[in-house]
């Protein structure tokens, strides 16, 4: 794949004696949008944490091409730090200059239609508010990969919907590269350019859905079913 925003080759990670990555293989091109299932402890947020850098006790490869980002299930902010400065907290590591903190963050929050709520205490948030000042915080660094490890998993269904939009679109205007790990299969088939399972430590499946955008799964029921049955599921059943 030409020009790609992650490149993960022959990636084996253990704990102890247990090996949960095994001889990975994974590229994710630049404007691709890849969601990966997989069954409880198949090693999704394994793969996430080690391409966030958080992990890097490997063997193999695991380089992502400029800045990664993540968003986790849940927005661990911090109670005590107002909104704004909760979303540039990563941005000391990177180098910025504490100058342009607020400018930056209120750019990012607009981002996420929260611009007005800068100013204010996480508690008084939302959950959806929340995870969305998770997501700036994630944006701010310009990401050219950003990681979503479930992070709608904890919504309720309407501002899941909402959260879907926002990240499409979010992806479509200035996201190089997305990777969402999810256990919904329809959110997957709604959002992702491609499919992935994860099983056995390897990629053992690959869907593409297809098709025009915004998309409804109801329109891929084919796609899901392969999906399902390569996730070891019948039945439409949550995985
Ligand atoms: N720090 C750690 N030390 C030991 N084992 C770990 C550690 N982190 C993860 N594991 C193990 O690695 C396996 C994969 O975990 P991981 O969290 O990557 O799975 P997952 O696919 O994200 O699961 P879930 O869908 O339930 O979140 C699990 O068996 C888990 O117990």
């Amino acid at each position: 794949m030409a020009n790609p925003v992650a490149d993960v080759a022959n990636l084996t990670k253990r704990f102890g004696d247990r090996t949960v990555l095994s001889g990975l293989d994974l590229t994710i091109g630049r404007g691709e949008f890849v969601a990966l299932l997989g069954r409880s402890g198949s090693g999704k947020s394994t793969l996430l944490r080690v391409l966030a850098g958080l992990d890097g006790a490997v063997e193999g490869k695991a380089d992502v091409h400029g800045t990664v980002s993540v968003a986790f299930q849940q927005p661990r902010l911090l109670p005590w730090r107002k909104v704004w400065r909760n979303v540039v907290l990563g941005l000391r590591q990177d180098g910025v200059s504490k100058s342009r903190n607020r400018a930056l963050a209120d750019r990012a929050l607009a981002e996420v239609h929260l611009g007005e709520h800068a100013d204010d205490w996480p508690l008084t948030l939302s959950g959806g508010e929340a995870q969305r000042v998770s997501l700036a915080r994630a944006l701010v660094r310009e990401p050219d990969l950003l990681l979503l490890d479930e992070p709608f998993g904890a919504l309720d269904a309407l501002t899941r919907i909402a959260m879907h939009r926002l990240v499409e679109d979010l992806w479509r205007r200035h996201l190089p590269g997305v990777l969402l790990v999810t256990h919904d299969v329809d959110e997957a088939l709604l959002l992702a350019d491609r499919v992935l399972v994860l099983d056995g430590g390897r990629i053992i499946a690959e869907h593409r859905p297809g098709g025009s955008r915004p998309r409804n799964p109801a329109d891929h029921i084919d796609v899901r079913r392969r999906v399902l049955a390569d996730l070891g599921v019948t039945e439409d059943a949550p995985v």
